[in-house]
């Protein structure tokens, strides 16, 4: 869907991207990681324009994105950012109907759509006559996703949308736009630096440092077949084991037909997450439920030290 070949951006004569070729698959969740400057953002804001690249081609659906009309195309990439960027003196309702109006929705259709995304982002419906001053800060982060969502773009672009979150706020803000995802099926590049957040969000990592790509692949590619020994480190050796586990997920390993009493996890939680409990819970079994509370079967500690199989 979206296609670098040979791409570079120079600032002041300095390349911030060198010689980048990348491919984004349509659906894809793609997260670019890396090192502080090695030309994340910059990538990113290419793909819309934002930022004009200086050498080799960009295509979106097949065409050179030079030759489409920038605000044009801009309208089929939503773009979310950290510093969420809300227009301080409109409403919530207005502030995500941006780009809906600029395409003259009408009215009728911007409620609607307004009143489907508050849902779609956990937000009450009250909140459209709200300011962004009167909310808090990850419900402006939402409110920026929402924003983004509105015209149901092709693609959406998301640099650090949860930088600035504490670390529960960003992690249910994970789970939803992992949902949306789920639900849309659109094409995600989402910038961080978080590798945790990488990890659980990617379907695609690519990992970049002074300008260029140093690995693309799935999370488990890069962590079982690092290309070098800067991607080795960058993912930590010390942390492999752990990162590994918040791969998996309670569902797929728990041992059905087989029941415990006990407070329950859900399927849903990572390996990682079941690991604390396990510790929290001084217990080496725990029972599972799936998403509506119902009993799945039974996770053991042992089958933790299996999972690398299962990947
Ligand atoms: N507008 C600009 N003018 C001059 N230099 C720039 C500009 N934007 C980016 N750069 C430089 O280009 C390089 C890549 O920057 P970029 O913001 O893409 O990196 P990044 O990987 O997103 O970094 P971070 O994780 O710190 O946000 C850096 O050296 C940066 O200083």
């Amino acid at each position: 869907m979206i296609q670098f070949n040979q791409v570079s951006k120079y600032f002041d004569g300095n390349a911030a991207v060198s010689n980048l070729t990348l491919n984004i698959d349509e659906g894809e969740f793609t997260v670019l990681i890396g090192t502080s400057g090695s030309g994340k953002s910059t990538t990113l804001k290419m793909i819309n324009r934002m930022i004009e690249h200086d050498e080799g081609t960009i295509k979106f659906a097949g065409e050179e994105i030079r030759r489409f009309n920038a605000q044009a195309l801009r309208r089929r990439m939503g773009y979310a950012i950290q510093s969420i960027g809300l227009f301080p003196h409109w409403t919530v309702e207005k502030n995500i109907a941006t780009v809906p109006a600029l395409l003259n929705w009408p009215k009728a259709r911007i409620h609607e759509r307004v009143g489907e995304l508050l849902a779609l982002l956990n937000l009450d419906d009250d909140f459209r006559h709200r300011y962004p001053h009167q909310l808090s800060g990850g419900q402006q982060q939402r409110v920026g996703v929402a924003r983004a969502l509105a015209a149901d773009p092709e693609v959406l672009l998301m640099d650090e949308p949860f930088g600035a979150l504490d670390p529960v706020t960003r992690s249910a803000l994970q789970q939803e736009i992992i949902r949306i995802h789920q639900l849309s099926g659109r094409t995600i590049v989402l910038v961080t630096h978080d590798i945790d957040e990488a990890l659980v969000l990617a379907d695609s990592i690519v990992l970049m440092d002074g300008g260029r790509v140093v690995q693309q692949g799935k999370p488990i590619e890069l962590l079982t077949r690092p290309a070098n020994e800067f991607v080795r480190d960058f993912f930590g050796r010390s942390e492999l084991g752990v990162r590994l586990l918040s791969l998996g997920h309670a569902g797929a390993a728990v041992r059905r037909g087989e029941w415990l009493e006990g407070e329950p996890i859900e399927e849903t939680l990572t390996l990682r997450e079941a690991l604390s409990q396990f510790i929290a819970r001084q217990t080496d079994r725990l029972p599972v439920v799936d998403k509506q509370q119902k009993p799945l079967g039974v996770l053991h500690f042992s089958d933790l030290l299996r999972q690398r199989e299962a990947l």
